[in-house]
């Protein structure tokens, strides 16, 4: 028979022959998921039942004045190579960035994020403490954005480790923004800086000793100049204050969030709001640390803001008489808001005024290519 004893974390362990903690998938998951939240944060998100049982259980969360809300549900996936390496991302980041990307996308529809699953495939390469980060990771993005983890599923995996989230929102009933409603004359803004992330993973690539097996540590970023870059990268704080209260004004007449980039993200509102989406390049919200490190690197910053990814801001539309006053609002929270073009009629795309510094020429307009990070296509 199998030897076991009573954990102090009060999980019951079996024990390994040369005394190795060995743990099977039910005392994993409750070590990594036990007692993690605060019951407010439970009650508050209307958890009857959360996880432990077939499915949990959820109230229908009423709006602010208790009328009616709609649910958003949305799912997101993570895998090893494709979205992080040892090199680029510790545990904790994966756990982080893998429920920041959902939250973000229920930002992007105007709501307030509420419920998570997680789904995790673990190789058995991957020592339980490296899974046991990943929560660290997951609960402390949930704790920032106030999301309930309510439940979710274990397996092996033969190879990479995948994550994935699913969440829910709500918003009040029939207030969801789309990408579908920008007009012609609507003001195009984003809520944050784009390039960073991206220019992080560039300089995290660099950086990456072949078979450390370890994250690149954060002080050599911060002795090289680019901590903020490698924060962007590894830990993205999605727009959902920003955009209840973008949302709230009733103005905004479309709304994407930044996965795959600035460029691709403009397509899609273009494509689904039948407009042009023309982007001045002086209002683009260029970071310093980015343009230096892009610099230094004989990077075009534009290749980073508009094709890099991984930026979890929003880019929306918004009827052009509320642009400034909305701008100020979020100044007024300490929330960035830049008004960055204009929606255009006519064809269908997204265009760039060259209009800034050495490459100024007379508000040159370039067409921007509709590319993007794409699973199936480089
Ligand atoms: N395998 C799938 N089955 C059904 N719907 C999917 C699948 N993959 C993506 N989608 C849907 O296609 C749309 C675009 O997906 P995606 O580009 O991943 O969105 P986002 O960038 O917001 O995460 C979303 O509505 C998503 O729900
Ligand atoms: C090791 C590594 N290589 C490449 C990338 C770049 N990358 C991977 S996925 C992605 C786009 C965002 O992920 P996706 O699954 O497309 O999210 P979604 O659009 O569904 O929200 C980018 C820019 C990375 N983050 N890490
Ligand atoms: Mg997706
Ligand atoms: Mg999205
Ligand atoms: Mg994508």
């Amino acid at each position: 028979m199998a030897a076991s004893r009573r954990h102090p974390d009060g999980v019951r362990h079996g024990i390994k022959k040369q005394g190795e903690l060995m743990l099977d998938e039910f005392a994993r998951i409750r070590l990594w998921t036990g007692e993690r939240q605060r019951p407010a944060l439970l009650r508050e998100q209307g958890v009857v039942l959360g996880i432990g049982d077939d499915a949990a259980v959820v109230e229908t969360p009423p709006d602010a004045e208790g009328g009616a809300t709609q649910w958003l549900l949305a799912v997101d996936t993570m895998v090893e190579t494709v979205h992080f390496n040892d090199a680029t991302m510790g545990d904790a980041d994966v756990g982080w960035k893998a429920l920041a990307a959902n939250v973000s996308d229920i930002a992007a529809m105007g709501g307030v994020p509420r419920h998570a699953l997680v789904s995790v495939s673990v190789p058995k390469t991957w020592e339980p403490a490296r899974v046991g980060r990943l929560y660290d990771g997951l609960y402390a993005c949930a704790d920032y954005y106030g999301v309930a983890i309510v439940g979710g599923d274990t397996t092996s995996s033969p190879a990479q480790l995948v994550v994935a989230v699913t969440v829910t929102g709500t918003v009040e009933a029939g207030a969801a923004i789309s990408r579908a409603g920008a007009s012609p004359g609507d003001a195009v803004f984003v809520t944050g800086p784009v390039g960073m992330s991206g220019a992080g993973l560039h300089w995290l690539l660099a950086a990456a000793e072949p078979g450390a097996g370890q994250p690149v540590p954060l002080a050599a970023a911060e002795a090289d100049g680019t901590a903020a870059l490698v924060a962007a990268h590894r830990r993205p704080l999605p727009s959902v204050r920003a955009a209840r209260l973008l949302a709230a004004r009733g103005t905004v007449t479309s709304l994407n969030d930044v996965s795959d980039g600035l460029a691709s993200e403009a397509w899609e509102i273009a494509m689904a709001s039948g407009v042009t989406l023309a982007l001045r390049e002086s209002q683009l919200p260029y970071s310093g640390s980015m343009t230096a490190y892009a610099h230094r690197r004989g990077v075009d910053p534009l290749e980073w803001m508009l094709y890099g990814g991984e930026d979890y801001v929003l880019l929306g539309t918004i009827r052009r008489e509320d642009a400034e006053a909305a701008r100020a609002a979020l100044a007024a929270e300490g929330l960035p808001m830049y008004i960055v073009g204009e929606a255009e009629e006519g064809e269908i795309g997204v265009s760039l005024i060259r209009d800034r510094g050495a490459a100024r020429q007379a508000g040159r307009r370039e067409a921007i290519a509709k590319r993007g990070y794409n699973h199936f296509n480089g």
